[in-house]
């Protein structure tokens, strides 16, 4: 007797040793599938590694603590992005609102991209494990766990392990600190707050004397750059900067340049609002690197001029027991403010114990109110006087302003600013377009305009002191004459008597 199978009982049965297979493996995957996968793991890496002449290096997104990325992770992902740009087919994109990019790319997951350094060619991928998580529910919650794969030949070991890693990591840190959003820091008492720092100054902006602009730009450059110096020579790596100059010179939008310049965060610290020494202090060591450290207006924070003396006036008060004492509140009032040993203990003393560069900026529109203790070198390496506008100074803001490199009128405003001080601040204002499209020759003669009313003021002035001065030096020769008189008068009187 002949069975005869139908297509349909071979695709059956087919179907139920499918079935059964499909159970074995479920099975197996169910309660072996650590030990499982280990195992064959574990016995095809010897094998593989036998003859496979390459090395890798996986570098995890997490690492440790759970929720802590990856420093090296993240420093590769920013190095890459631009290898990946031009190499990868399918990356991720991210918004990062930044001035000079406004996308950071990175590659997607098991793509991979080669790179070359000193020759040697290395190969980099990306992908990700997924552990399935262990409770049941409707929206299966996969944990992703990335990770990017170094790939290199074993003969190259010694130079990608040392030379290679190291500058990945450097320039991917260094990339990532200038696409950071930065932040502008504001205190309130001793809690720092922040919002994203978006200022458009720039150096090319700042209008001001280029041979001392230029001076600044290498003064930063080498600061940044100067981590090995300083630790070299033994510094802090610090620098100070006092800013002073009469309103509207652009002190402000200096710090502003300089933070964009180097890509640095800034702490804008309102000394008035910080209690006391000890305050002062924390708020300082919560500051982070690559950061700029503000205090403006620095005379009007503090009573710089006279604090120590003031301090020393009132020891002398206390030991004299026959004065009454002052008031608890009063004196109470006074031991919670920041003193100036307190702000020189800030600059220089916890200061140079804080890891990593910063700066610190002062500014003041009167210098010589300063105590000197306070702006000596070394506590504000570099003093930079913002003056009024000067020719050079105006030609960046005509540049910047009307897009004018000449004009006829140039010489008559330089003639002008010579003998009239205008501030930056001013002329900005006069050359900015009042029409649209903008009219350059009305902005150049509204602001001739206004320098010559400014010269006029000032000669007005002028001739007003000399005449006070004048008419001071009459009284005082006329006082002398009545004086010389009445002398006269007494001796007469009493001669007479
Ligand atoms: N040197 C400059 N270059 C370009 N713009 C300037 C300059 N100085 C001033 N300005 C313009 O004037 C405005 C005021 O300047 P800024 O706030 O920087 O002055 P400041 O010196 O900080 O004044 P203050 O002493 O009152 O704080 C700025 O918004 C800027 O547009
Ligand atoms: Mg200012």
């Amino acid at each position: 007797m002949t069975t005869k199978f139908t297509t349909g009982d071979i695709l059956a049965q087919l179907g139920s040793v499918l079935a059964s297979l499909m159970f074995v493996w479920a099975i197996i995957q169910q309660y072996f599938p650590y030990n499982l996968r280990n195992f064959i793991d574990k016995y095809s890496q010897r094998f593989l590694t036998f003859f496979y002449p390459y090395i890798q290096i996986t570098f995890n997104e997490f690492t440790g603590e759970r929720f802590k990325r990856s420093d090296a992770y993240s420093a590769i992902e920013t190095y890459l992005s631009k290898t990946s740009s031009m190499q990868a087919k399918r990356l991720k994109a991210d918004v990062i609102k930044n001035n000079t990019q406004p996308l950071s790319l990175s590659m997607d997951d098991h793509e991979e991209v080669s790179d070359v350094f000193n020759g040697v060619k290395v190969y980099w991928a990306s992908g990700k494990n997924i552990m399935k998580s262990q409770t049941f529910s409707f929206y299966p919650n996969t944990d992703e766990k990335r990770y990017y794969k170094l790939t290199f030949h074993k003969r190259h070991r010694e130079a990608i392990l040392g030379e290679y890693l190291t500058h990945v990591l450097k320039e991917g840190r260094e990339i990532k600190v200038k696409n950071r959003l930065r932040k502008l820091y504001t205190n309130n008492g001793a809690q720092w707050s922040h919002v994203v720092f978006e200022h458009p100054a720039s150096f090319q902006t700042l209008a001001m004397d280029p041979v001392k602009k230029q001076e600044i730009i290498d003064d930063l450059t080498t600061f940044s750059n100067g981590e090995e110096f300083y630790n070299r020579i033994g510094r802090a790596w610090k620098r100070g900067y006092l800013l002073y100059g009469p309103p509207g010179t652009g002190k402000s939008t200096m710090i502003a340049a300089m933070a964009n310049f180097l890509g640095y965060d800034i702490y804008d610290l309102e000394l008035t609002a910080v209690k006391d020494n000890t305050e002062l202090r924390r708020l300082l060591i919560e500051t982070t690197s690559k950061s700029i450290i503000v205090i403006e207006d620095i005379d009007c924070s503090m009573d710089l001029t006279g604090q120590r003396k003031k301090e020393v006036k009132e020891e002398e008060e206390e030991k004299d027991n026959s004065k009454p004492m002052k008031p608890p509140e009063n004196n109470e009032a006074k031991a919670s403010k920041v003193t100036l040993s307190g702000l020189l203990n800030f600059v220089d003393g916890l200061w140079s114990a804080c890891g990593g560069d910063r700066l610190i900026v002062f500014t003041t529109n009167h210098v010589e109110k300063l105590d000197p203790a306070l702006i000596r070198r070394g506590r504000m390496d570099k003093h930079v006087e913002l003056a009024y506008c000067g020719f050079e100074a105006f030609r960046v803001l005509a540049r910047n302003y009307l897009y004018l490199e000449s004009h006829d009128l140039f010489e008559e405003i330089r003639r002008l600013l010579a003998e009239a001080e205008m501030t930056p601040a001013d002329v900005a204002e006069n050359l900015m377009p009042k029409t649209s499209p903008a009219d350059p020759e009305s902005c150049l003669r509204s602001l001739i305009g206004a320098l010559e009313k400014v010269k006029e003021e000032a000669n007005l002035k002028k001739m007003k002191m000399k005449m006070e001065e004048e008419e001071a030096g009459r009284k005082k020769d006329l006082a002398g004459v009545k004086n010389e008189e009445i002398k006269v008068v007494e001796n007469g009187s009493n001669g007479s008597v």
